[in-house]
């Protein structure tokens, strides 16, 4: 065949793969569309025999408003022209009247929706820059879409054996002609329109000619690549070490790259000789500490399966100066065998740190992230830690012993415990004395979920908490608990919930002055909030001691495991809360400004907007 004819010959081919591809498209979206109505008709028809009064009105806004372009700015005298139809539909679905009205014209270019529109008080301006920064995707591929193409792809698969890569260039060109957006099937491992469709819950569509979904090779990394599998792993579970949750949404942050660096090989500290230094007592595994001068240089492992040595090598990856003792029990072998073979592939030199393997980006440090780098947390090895001038917490990836990390404390008696003092929950990982790891320590309430019944009833402001018994001093009463919010929903949350006058949201930015050194930037949540608006216990229920009362509670920031929390406790200064009475704590005289300042505002806004239609 010519040069000739086989460029014809494919031209050829992408054309009727072309048409291939249009017709299915269409037959596609029109099975897909009447998927929908019909899907929308049942939901409808589920709302008119509920009775519900929503049900019968409809908004529509007229199809010539859609032409004209959002003013710049809020437009009080709808000067663009829009307006919103509002009909009103008996329970056959039939309109009984229909009235125009006028709608007001917000260039709402990054707020998905407006709280309170009908609201002229409502702080638009003050809502809508807390949005600043965003901006759409603009290619984003819209859910339908997606599941339509999903459907396309498959058929031309399974249907009619076009190849991923014959597909991946027709859904190109379709797209381009009919200014589709697309993705092509693979962009990499985590992208590209087969690993979003597999991040959904698909809607149950009744395709008419439904197969099981297509096969197509997903790429993994190569089975010798250890820190490749790990690191793809790893991004299965949340970074927070504290947290069992898979795809965690609370502690995993839009900067994944930087919460959790990705795990490299660590270069080993110490010469294998220098390791008898770490080794107080031999093992009863053939210690390594045992071994005459002559057995040592003995480096002949000629007996050593070769799946023994496979395991040692990828962990002296990982802990290169783990302790030859505690690599045996792990691989299965014997002390002396780990110590020879360490010697082998790592050698007997003694180590300099190495260079900084991990670049951090000071731009982006204002979310907690744990450090993560070769060589102890000091300034030479750019150490996020040291930077931040705060400890080292659980998620960092420096050793346990790293000089960083709060020591925990060694005491069983409470005024005397480091870590109460530092505003520290008991580790029970460090704190042996008082036996934190089996909850025996006293101060590992918030790790326990400890808590005061306390009785919700209405108060002088509203809801309020009251106590069922009588509380000894200090005692904890519970943990605020809510949805963890990130700065920038922080801000959306608190113009709305300031202009409904009620206010869940805790800061925890505040930080006692006694507190270790360490309280103030540190901890995975740092700079967080937690709002118990829709979530949360009755501690949400506690108003503010003003004026001042006799039983104020206090709040205070704890440590727990390298995750502050919030603990409310009955004040250290106050000998008894008896039963019955309202639990309440300072909310702080800028809550107050900020509500006050809130009120104010609507007060005058509500005054101008008089004097203007006036
Ligand atoms: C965390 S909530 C407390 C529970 C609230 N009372 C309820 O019914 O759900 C805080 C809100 O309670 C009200 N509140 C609490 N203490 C108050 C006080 N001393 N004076 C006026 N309002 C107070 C305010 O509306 C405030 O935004």
């Amino acid at each position: 065949m010519s040069v000739e004819s086989e460029d014809e010959a494919a031209e050829h081919e992408t054309r009727s793969n072309l048409e291939l591809t249009r017709q299915i498209y269409d037959d596609v979206r029109t099975e897909f569309r009447a998927w929908k109505s019909a899907h929308a008709r049942m939901k409808l028809s589920s709302l008119y025999s509920a009775g519900s009064p929503e049900s019968t009105k409809k908004f529509r806004i007229p199809e010539h408003c859609l032409d004209s372009p959002p003013s710049p700015a809020l437009d009080t005298n709808c000067e663009a022209g829009a307006w919103m139809q509002v009909l009103n539909y008996d329970s056959n679905g039939t309109i009984i009247d229909s009235t125009a009205q006028p709608i007001h014209v917000y260039n709402v270019k990054y707020a998905a929706f407006l709280p309170f529109p009908e609201d002229p008080n409502f702080p638009v301006d003050l809502y809508l820059d807390s949005f600043e920064g965003l901006q759409w995707i603009d290619d984003l591929v819209g859910p339908d879409e997606e599941v339509i193409q999903f459907e396309v792809v498959r058929r031309l698969h399974i249907d009619h054996g076009v190849s991923p890569e014959d597909i991946d260039g027709v859904l190109r060109l379709c797209g381009d002609q009919e200014h589709i957006p697309h993705l092509s099937l693979r962009e990499s491992h985590e992208s590209g329109l087969l690993w979003a469709v597999s991040q959904r819950d698909l809607p149950d569509v009744i395709w008419p000619r439904r197969h099981s979904p297509p096969h197509f090779a997903r790429s993994f990394p190569d089975p010798k690549d250890d820190f490749g599998i790990i690191n793809k792993g790893i991004r299965k579970f949340c970074p927070n070490l504290n947290c069992i949750q898979d795809n965690c949404g609370v502690h995993v942050s839009y900067d994944w790259e930087l919460q959790t660096p990705p795990f490299r090989p660590k270069e080993p500290l110490y010469a294998s000789t220098q390791l008898l230094a770490l080794v107080d007592d031999p093992c009863e595994n053939e210690c390594f500490s045992l071994l005459s001068e002559d057995a040592m240089d003995d480096d002949s492992l000629d007996d050593l399966p070769v799946s023994h040595r496979t395991v040692l090598n990828s962990i002296l990856k990982v802990e290169p100066d783990m302790r030859p003792c505690e690599l045996a029990v792990i691989c299965e072998m014997t002390c002396s065998n780990v110590f020879l073979l360490r010697k082998q592939v790592l050698g007997d030199d003694v180590k300099t740190p190495p260079p900084n393997l991990t670049k951090t980006k000071k731009s982006k440090l204002k979310l907690y992230a744990p450090c993560a780098h070769s060589g102890p947390c000091s300034s030479t090895q750019a150490c996020l830690c040291f930077e931040m001038h705060r400890r080292c917490e659980r998620n960092c990836q420096c050793d346990d012993n790293c000089v960083r990390r709060f020591p925990g404390c060694n005491s069983t008696l409470s005024p005397k415990c480091k870590c109460r003092k530092a505003f520290r929950e008991c580790d029970p990982e460090k704190c042996t004395a008082c036996n934190a790891r089996h909850l025996e320590c006293t101060n590992t309430g918030l790790q326990q979920g400890a808590s005061q019944h306390i009785a919700v009833r209405e108060s002088k402001y509203g809801l309020g908490a009251f106590a069922a018994k009588n509380l000894e001093k200090g005692t904890l009463i519970g943990e605020y608990v809510g949805e963890l919010l990130r700065t920038l929903q922080f801000e959306q949350r608190h113009v709305i919930q300031k202009h409904g006058h009620l206010n869940y949201v805790h800061g925890f930015f505040v930080c006692l002055p006694t507190a270790d050194s360490a309280c103030s930037a540190s901890g995975q949540n740092g700079g967080d909030t937690i709002d118990a608006q829709w979530l949360g216990n009755p501690t949400r229920f506690l108003n503010d001691s003003k004026p001042r009362s006799q039983i104020a509670k206090q709040v205070v920031h704890i440590f727990v495991n390298g995750e502050k929390r919030i603990a409310i406790t009955t004040s250290e200064g106050l000998e008894q809360s008896v039963r019955g009475a309202e639990l309440t704590l300072s909310y702080g005289e800028q809550y107050w400004e900020g509500m006050l300042l809130q009120a104010k505002d609507d007060k005058n806004a509500t005054r101008t907007k008089a004097t203007t239609k006036r």
